[in-house]
């Protein structure tokens, strides 16, 4: 497959653009060098046969048969957080080294359901996540929301109990939008039709997306749309497997949140360039490129950016339309999405000449 260079300009540019991030999950954000010294303080035992180093954990991420062979080291990581310290941390970690790379406003999920089995309340989880929020908004500008995921592969009735005690969660707008992840196959959409119906009466203003079309088909996406009621999808990219839903997403502006090194690393694209990108901007179908869970793709959000770069050789405008779309499909106010477009207005007006 081709690669072209990201020049030097180009890597300051994609840097500098006001980056808005809608797919990242805080768990998927434990770096190893985190997990090991997690694992120490709360006396946890990882599994005998989990690598033993730093090291030996990179080598193992490099690369992962699907998406399953991924969750399985996912819930394993997830078993070093328990005090609301952990979480903090964890979720600190992740805005310092995204800020870093570019990122203005953050959308992030969390799976309460993979830490509650450990007696950990989900109030621990958010009262650590909250912080790190309002320390990310004080110190570094970065606005955020949190959305609370269900996992999809467990009981349907479990993901209900699980939402009913988020209720006032929800009520409250510490939660921001529900949605819904882990194995899509055999787990389709419509299951939690009554979860997404439930929530929806939680708050009026209660946000709605779910992964769907990652690894399961295009019918996975237009279910979601027609029966749980989402406004967005995460990942999405077999969307283009039915023409019909394609002009669907782009009539109503449905944007999906596509994580270009993460498709790589599950194999479900083979190459980068395999992506639908260009598909996507010529249909008009927003979406935005997000991170996904990069201490397991080995990637934050302006890696992404830059690995789409060098298989999709976009200039100058379209970047800048990547990233309005990003901007103009999130969940913030509208006050702060006209901040985010003051501010790419001055990037892409800096740049003009330069590439
Ligand atoms: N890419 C992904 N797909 C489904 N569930 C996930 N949980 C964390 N990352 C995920
Ligand atoms: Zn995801």
């Amino acid at each position: 497959m081709p690669e072209y260079e990201c020049t030097s300009v180009m890597r300051e540019f994609l840097h500098e653009l006001p980056k808005c991030e809608h797919h990242v999950h805080l768990e998927g954000t434990l770096e190893p060098d985190l997990l090991y010294p997690l694992a120490l303080r709360n006396n946890v035992t990882l599994p005998n046969q989990f690598p033993k180093t730093v090291e030996e954990l990179e080598k193992r991420y490099v690369m992962f048969r699907d998406l399953q062979d991924f969750l399985d080291f996912y819930y394993i990581g997830c078993e070093v957080l328990l005090q609301e310290e952990d979480f903090f941390d964890l979720a600190w970690a992740y805005f310092k080294r995204a800020h870093a790379q570019g990122l203005r406003h953050a959308e992030v999920f969390f799976d309460p359901q993979s830490h509650t089995p450990r007696g950990v309340a989900i109030e621990t989880v958010v009262a650590g996540f909250k912080r790190a929020c309002q320390k990310a908004l004080d110190e570094l500008q970065v606005t955020s929301k949190l959305i609370m995921c269900l996992l999809r592969h467990l009981p349907v009735e479990e993901c209900k109990a699980t939402l009913e005690s988020s209720r006032v969660l929800f009520e409250t707008q510490q939660l921001h939008g529900l949605g819904l992840d882990s194995a899509e196959q055999p787990f389709p959409p419509e299951l939690f039709t009554e979860c997404y119906e439930l929530a929806r009466q939680f708050h009026p203003d209660v946000k709605l997306t779910a992964h769907a079309g990652e690894e399961g088909s295009a019918k996975y996406v237009s279910n979601a749309l027609d029966l749980l009621q989402v406004t967005r999808i995460d990942h999405g990219v077999r969307s283009v497997e039915d023409p019909e839903l394609v002009a669907r997403l782009a009539r109503d502006k449905t944007m999906l949140t596509i994580c270009p090194l993460s498709s790589l690393k599950l194999q479900v694209v083979k190459d980068i360039s395999d992506l639908p990108l260009t598909q996507l901007l010529e249909a008009g179908v927003p979406f935005s490129i997000n991170s996904d869970d990069p201490a397991y793709f080995g990637g934050y959000i302006l890696d992404n950016y830059v690995a789409v770069q060098k298989k999709f050789n976009w200039d100058a405008a379209t970047w800048a339309k990547v990233a309005r779309q990003a901007i103009e499909g999130s969940w913030c106010d509208g006050k702060r999405k006209d901040e985010l477009l003051t501010m790419l207005a001055a990037v892409v007006d800096k740049y003009s000449a330069l590439i």
